[in-house]
């Protein structure tokens, strides 16, 4: 992108250049009666003989000034289709270029047909519309604590939708093609749901713990126990009491130690507590109303900590219970982080030209002295996220997400080229059996909801093999644009046409019941820093429900009249 940038802006000066040149000339050649006709609306005959009266030089001027016009504008366009823009708006040109020979393929990623259907659809009673609303403001301060504006009443209850999820409950539409039903899910029927703790045949017990004087008996940890019963199919289950309790572990016991984490691209803090406890620290950068740099790519966007604590609650709320529990906290930068660390971290630590007491730590984004983390002046917010068991206890599958983004600033990924993509996933293990194809859509789902366009793996634990849920991890580019849906996010559910019943069912229950910004607004008055989220983050996530909704019932349109829908396809 520098390359192109440099060379358009290479362009761009030598047009400026030339134009000013030509003008120069035009203003020393002695008018002639023709330039005081000259105007822009002078008719056609006048302007071809002034170009026949123009000499051979001027002429040739004016043609290399017109051609690098146009060749500026073809850069400025190349850029946007860079920037992906393009995706949103033109749905053919990209997947046309590579898919120049193939006729058959239409070229059209489902996600931008769906769009495209979206877009068409008139501003009707389900409150359609384009969702790319501008910001209110760079920063509308003070909207964290406004009261929210109950949304209009919804007239589309996707009464086409639960009757699919009615009938099933009744054991019918059993082999729905889109929908799948509880007794074809293995995260419902769970015929096994072992946990760490059986797998590994380890009981939250005593702990044994050497000190250098004496023997001491310690109680496991809420962590520990926590850690061994995470079972199979879920980290928690519904209404576990441990969760609340870890959380105020991690949000008011005193830090012990903190280490840089190795690994990931931006700052992260292993913070320890006493008993072993142990949590993972992302600091806060920004105040919660400012959102992702417009020319920003997902992969360059800063991490939000309030982005990691809102999708906790978040997955809790949708009752994925996939994503360990995240807590708020506000540190003494001084007493609990400088002075309970050592080595290379403590020589980035330095006092601002604002008094603020700041350190930039060392990694590869954003880990140097015009990117610190500043404390005011030395208190310091960030997340704190409960630790995973380590690796000795349950070591981690690391996967590649099928739908993973290029994570190029040209380059495209192959989901976004072939149209029958989903076809090669849904038959290459372990998506071709199982829970884990479903489990791939909850994700979607979940991300497109969350903003999130960072899933480039997911993990799972080893000792369940393949039937077991997917770990959601690493939120910190959630929660970045509230006016904007990106829905690539949603293209493993666009392009694959499937949705776990209870997923819908959920989604359904949020549409016609209590809205889910309600839910979550809620669920984050109990962490210690709330508010947590942007009011406008919340409002988009009842609106992005909706887009589900509509997406899944596009999809279910699309299998009862496969017909129709292919005479439509080529209109
Ligand atoms: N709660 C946790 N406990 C222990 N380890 C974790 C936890 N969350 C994440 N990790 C591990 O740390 C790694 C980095 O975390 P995370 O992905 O949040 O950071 P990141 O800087 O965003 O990384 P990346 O830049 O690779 O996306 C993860 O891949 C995961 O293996
Ligand atoms: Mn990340």
């Amino acid at each position: 992108l520098h390359f192109c940038c440099s060379v358009s802006g290479w362009a761009r000066a030598r047009w400026r250049r030339r134009r000013r040149g030509a003008s120069a000339r035009d203003h020393k050649r002695s008018p002639t009666p023709e330039d005081h006709a000259r105007s822009p609306i002078a008719p056609r005959s006048k302007t071809a003989r002034i170009m026949l009266n123009m000499k051979l030089k001027e002429r040739l001027a004016l043609a290399v000034s017109a051609f690098l016009v146009l060749f500026t504008l073809m850069l400025i366009v190349d850029i946007q289709m860079d920037y992906g823009n393009f995706a949103n708006r033109v749905p053919l040109p990209l997947h046309a270029r590579v898919h120049s020979g193939d006729v058959e393929d239409k070229g059209r990623s489902a996600y931008i047909e769906f769009r495209k259907r979206f877009l068409q659809k008139s501003n009707g009673s389900n409150g359609s519309r384009e969702y790319e609303q501008s910001a209110p403001g760079e920063t509308s301060g003070g909207g964290t604590d406004a009261e929210p504006r109950t949304p209009a009443t919804p007239t589309d209850r996707y009464e086409d939708l639960q009757k699919i999820i009615f009938s099933q409950l009744q054991g019918k539409n059993e082999d729905h093609t889109v929908v799948i039903p509880p007794h074809r899910d293995l995260n419902i029927l769970r015929p096994e749901n072992p946990t760490i703790g059986e797998m590994e045949d380890l009981e939250p017990r005593l702990l044994d713990r050497e000190d250098t004087s004496e023997f001491m008996r310690i109680n496991a940890s809420n962590l520990e126990r926590f850690q061994l019963k995470i079972s199979q199919h879920e980290l928690y289950e519904d209404g576990e009491p441990l969760v609340d309790e870890l959380l105020k572990d991690m949000a008011t016991n005193s830090i012990l130690h903190v280490e840089q984490k190795e690994g990931g691209t931006q700052l992260k803090l292993i913070i320890d507590y006493p008993n072993g406890v142990q949590a993972l620290f992302k600091p806060m950068r920004f105040a919660r109303d400012v959102q992702t740099l417009p020319n920003h790519f997902y992969f360059s966007d800063y991490e939000r900590h309030n982005a990691e604590i809102a999708a906790f609650h978040l997955d809790r709320i949708l009752g994925f219970r996939r994503a360990m529990p995240v807590v708020g906290r506000v540190l003494n930068m001084t007493t609990e982080i400088y002075d309970v660390t050592e080595g290379d971290i403590l020589k980035t630590f330095f006092v601002s030209p604002a008094n603020n007491f700041c350190f930039h730590g060392k990694c590869s984004y954003y880990c140097d002295t015009s990117h610190a983390i500043c404390g005011n002046p030395d208190m310091l917010e960030g997340s704190f996220a409960a630790f995973l068991p380590s690796s000795d206890i349950a070591e981690r599958k690391v996967w590649r997400h099928p739908w993973r983004r290029s994570y190029h600033k040209r380059r495209k990924a192959q989901w976004e080229l072939q149209s029958d993509y989903c076809d090669t996933v849904r038959t290459t293990p372990p998506y071709d059996s199982g829970r884990r194809m479903l489990d791939v859509m909850d994700m979607s789902i979940f991300d497109f909801l969350s903003g999130n366009m960072d899933r480039h793996h997911y993990e799972t634990f080893k000792m369940f093999g393949n039937e077991t849920f997917t770990l959601h991890l690493d939120h910190g580019r959630a929660f970045g644009k509230a006016f904007h849906d990106e829905l690539s996010i949603l293209a493993p559910l666009l392009q694959c046409c499937l949705v776990r019943h209870t997923t819908l069912a959920m989604l359904l229950k949020f549409h016609n019941g209590v809205p889910l910004s309600k839910v979550l607004r809620e669920s984050l008055k109990l962490d210690p820093v709330n508010p947590i989220l942007w009011e406008p983050h919340l409002l988009a996530l009842d609106r992005r429900v909706l887009i589900v909704l509509d997406a899944i019932r596009n999809c279910v349109n699309k299998a009862e009249t496969p017909l129709q829908n292919e005479v439509n396809d080529f209109v």
